[in-house]
């Protein structure tokens, strides 16, 4: 069954909007000298037409507005309190401007029954609209609490128009990481990160975090993946930004803002496998992998 609906949406952002994104994902938190992430959220030549430098997860922020949109049809009725990111997948064609107008085509490619659950997944086209160019693809899967068995047990609803491998879970190796990178959040993290777009009061209004199960708000899945995906361009990718050609995760559980990440990586060739542990609590968090371009790549 192919569920045909399909939301449009442009997206305008400029080089304050992807500063601010650097800084709520952590860069430069540990030293504000840091001559591989100060090109995320400075740049001295600015009169000169140069311009400062995109993360590759800031493409996750063109999936805000479509998927609330696609997520409120009448047909997917839930308590928005109890939606929790459980999944995202992004695909970079070309690095990221430092400021755009993006045409965003957003649609369903998957709807799945697990019972006390239904997860529910988008997928997000992005074109730059001045040239009509493709820049990236997003496809996030929605974890809805309490939204589950409405078909047969025996046999539950699953739908998906993509491959498994891009979003099911990691395995990962037995051996020791080969990188291992260590950073605080802050404690206003959350506070700091809604600022580029996701201001679900989950992560800044303690009573609805209780309604949803937590003693306190969470950090953004989103941004505890930022993190990662820092760590890997710190650890991996020479500090290369445009390194990254693709990125899978899968949330695992909740971070608490001013918790500690521990990004453990390992290398399978032009793929890291990555995990994210939370120190506080000895738990994984966060697992996946990121696809790298060759290092001659013409990008
Ligand atoms: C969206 C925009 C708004 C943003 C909000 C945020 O940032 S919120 C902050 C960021 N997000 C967070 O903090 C969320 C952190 N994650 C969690 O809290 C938990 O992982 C959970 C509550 C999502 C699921 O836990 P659980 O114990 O209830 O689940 P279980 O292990 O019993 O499996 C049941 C079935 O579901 C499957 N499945 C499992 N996990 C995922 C997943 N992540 N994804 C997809 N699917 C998943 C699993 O494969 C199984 O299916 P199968 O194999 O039977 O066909």
């Amino acid at each position: 069954m192919h569920i045909n609906l399909v939301v449009r949406k442009t997206f305008t952002y400029t080089e304050r909007d992807v500063a601010l994104y650097a800084l709520g994902v952590g860069a430069c938190l540990k030293d504000a000298l840091d001559d591989k992430e100060l090109k995320y959220v400075y740049h001295p030549d600015h009169a000169h037409q140069q311009s400062i430098q995109v993360l590759p997860t800031f493409a996750a922020l063109f999936c805000h507005g479509v998927s609330s949109e696609i997520g409120q049809l009448p047909s997917f009725s839930y308590d928005p309190r109890l939606l929790l990111h459980g999944q995202q997948y992004i695909e970079i064609y070309k690095p990221l401007p430092s400021s755009a107008c993006i045409q965003n085509v957003a649609s369903i490619s998957g709807l799945h029954d697990k019972g006390k659950a239904t997860v529910l997944e988008i997928e997000i086209l992005s074109y730059e609209r001045e040239s009509g160019e493709l820049i990236c693809m997003n496809r996030m899967a929605v974890f809805l609490r309490g939204l589950g068995g409405f078909s047969n047990s025996a046999q539950p609803y699953s739908y998906s128009k993509h491959p498994v491998n891009q979003t099911s879970s990691t395995r990962l190796p037995k051996s020791p990481p080969f990188a291992v990178f260590e950073e605080c959040t802050q404690p206003s993290q959350a506070l700091l990160y809604r600022l580029s777009g996701d201001y679900n009061p989950l992560h800044s209004d303690p009573r609805i975090a209780e309604i949803a199960g937590f003693s306190r708000p969470i950090l953004h899945g989103l941004c505890t993946l930022g993190f990662a995906v820092r760590a890997v361009i710190k650890c991996i990718c020479g500090g290369d930004q445009n390194r990254i050609k693709s990125i899978s995760a899968r949330f695992l559980l909740h971070v608490y803002p001013g918790e500690t990440l521990i990004t453990e990586m390992w290398l399978d060739g032009q793929r890291v496998l990555y995990q994210v542990k939370v120190k506080e609590r000895s738990r994984a968090v966060l697992s996946g992998f990121v696809d790298l371009n060759l290092l001659n790549s013409s990008l």
